[in-house]
């Protein structure tokens, strides 16, 4: 049976022939050549968070702070890192969470459909973002066979709210992302200190200017006056939810709701008496709010609060261990941000997949040695706080 781990031998294998990875395998050394290499803007708008960071950075070195014990002889010549979420079994935890500015870190302005290809050429769910180069129907389409999960930004207007759902529910999504935490926009130094917005420029509106209810609100079709479709987005973007629209979320469509930015376990009880079908925690990166801990150390208290409701993890991810961690932890599926949108900007589809292979080979032989052959084990083992 093929493991993820294999990728390592691929690589020393490809070493015997003069070849090496086109990209590095960790982190530090991917963000050092993504900065060499992007546009200062994009770069910025990616990489920068909410006030001085320190949330941001925090999510990182937390992880630092949780630690495993390996366990000695234990087989683990097979390992099975496949998990359960709605009835439907993913091949591992991992999955790619929603980055709207995937479309502009691709050279071709396609980087949508080129995280899509990186999905369907690893087997590892894409959560395709509302913001969007491309309409969510050619994103779906270019997952290939990976299932894949649509997060809405849920706009002012009802009416616009129900028409992206039903058209993610129409393409194939197997469920939807409501992500609570973005109905205004963080304060980012980065951005404001260059004035840049990208939205504000036109960029990743597809999904809108492609609605046909966000056209029926404009005078003029987006492609005469795309200046003014774009105020027209900047007006219908943000609703504030609060609980009494859970029913009305859940009465949208078949498919299962995820509610993303859930850090409080009051919250996730909450959101399970509401009937969310899963808790999404995160702090988006630290993108929105500084000042809050760690979204790592919130996961413990909302799995605990969750009980039987799956709950999903991103912010901070930037290696197998964090993955292993993360479940460890009580998280079922492990969303991986910053670093596979680095590897798309780097390398297009076979970047993004490059990082998703090292993460999951990372995970892979971290599992082999410490002896958790499945994912059930490392939940047993746990992590402890050093
Ligand atoms: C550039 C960028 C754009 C993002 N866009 C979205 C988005 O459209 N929708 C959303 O729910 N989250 C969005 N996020 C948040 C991610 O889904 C995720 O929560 C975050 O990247 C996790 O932090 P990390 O990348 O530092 O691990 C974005 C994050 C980044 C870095
Ligand atoms: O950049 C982001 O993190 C993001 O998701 C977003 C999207 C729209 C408005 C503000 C932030």
């Amino acid at each position: 049976m093929p493991h993820y781990g294999d990728y390592q031998n691929q690589i020393y294998f490809a070493g015997l022939q003069g070849v090496t990875p086109k990209l590095p395998v960790d982190y530090a050394t991917l963000v050092a050549r993504a900065q060499a290499a992007m546009p200062p803007q994009v770069l910025a708008y990616v990489q920068g968070g909410c006030g001085d960071e320190h949330t941001q950075d925090w999510n990182v070195q937390a992880f630092h702070r949780w630690g495993m014990v390996p366990r000695m002889m234990v087989d683990c010549t097979a390992r099975d890192l496949s998990v359960e979420l709605f009835g439907r079994r993913y091949p591992s935890p991992l999955f790619m969470a929603p980055i709207g500015v995937n479309g502009i870190c691709t050279q071709d302005g396609h980087g949508d459909l080129a995280a899509a290809r990186a999905s369907a050429m690893t087997g590892v769910p894409f959560c395709a973002s509302t913001l969007s180069n491309d309409p969510l129907e050619d994103v779906a389409r270019a997952c290939g066979d990976t299932p894949a999960f649509f997060q809405l930004y849920t706009p002012r207007s009802r009416e616009l709210a129900e028409s992206l759902v039903s058209r993610a529910e129409a393409a194939g999504y197997q469920a939807i992302v409501v992500t609570l935490d973005t109905w205004v926009t963080g304060w980012r130094p980065r951005d404001l200190n260059v004035a840049n917005f990208p939205q504000l420029r036109g960029a990743v509106l597809r999904n809108y200017f492609s609605d046909p209810v966000f056209r029926s609100m404009l005078p003029t079709p987006p492609e005469e006056d795309p200046k003014a479709a774009i105020l027209a987005w900047a007006g219908v973007f943000g609703k504030v939810l609060t609980w009494n629209d859970l029913p009305w979320l859940k009465g949208m469509t078949k498919l299962p709701i995820i509610l993303k930015g859930i850090c409080h376990p009051d919250d996730a009880r909450r959101a399970v008496d509401g009937g969310a079908d899963a808790i999404y925690c995160s702090n988006h990166g630290g993108r929105q709010a500084n000042g809050g801990i760690a979204a790592i150390d919130c996961l413990s208290a909302v799995v605990e609060a969750a009980g039987d409701t799956p709950v999903l993890f991103d912010s901070g991810v930037r290696s197998g261990t964090d993955v292993v961690k993360a479940v460890a932890l009580g998280a079922r599926m492990v969303g991986l941000g910053r670093p596979y949108t680095y590897g798309l900007a780097l390398d297009g589809a076979e970047g993004a997949a490059h990082v998703i292979r090292s993460v999951l080979a990372e995970a892979d032989l971290l599992m082999a040695v410490n002896g958790y052959p499945t994912i059930a084990d490392v939940r047993q083992a746990g992590a402890v706080r050093q």
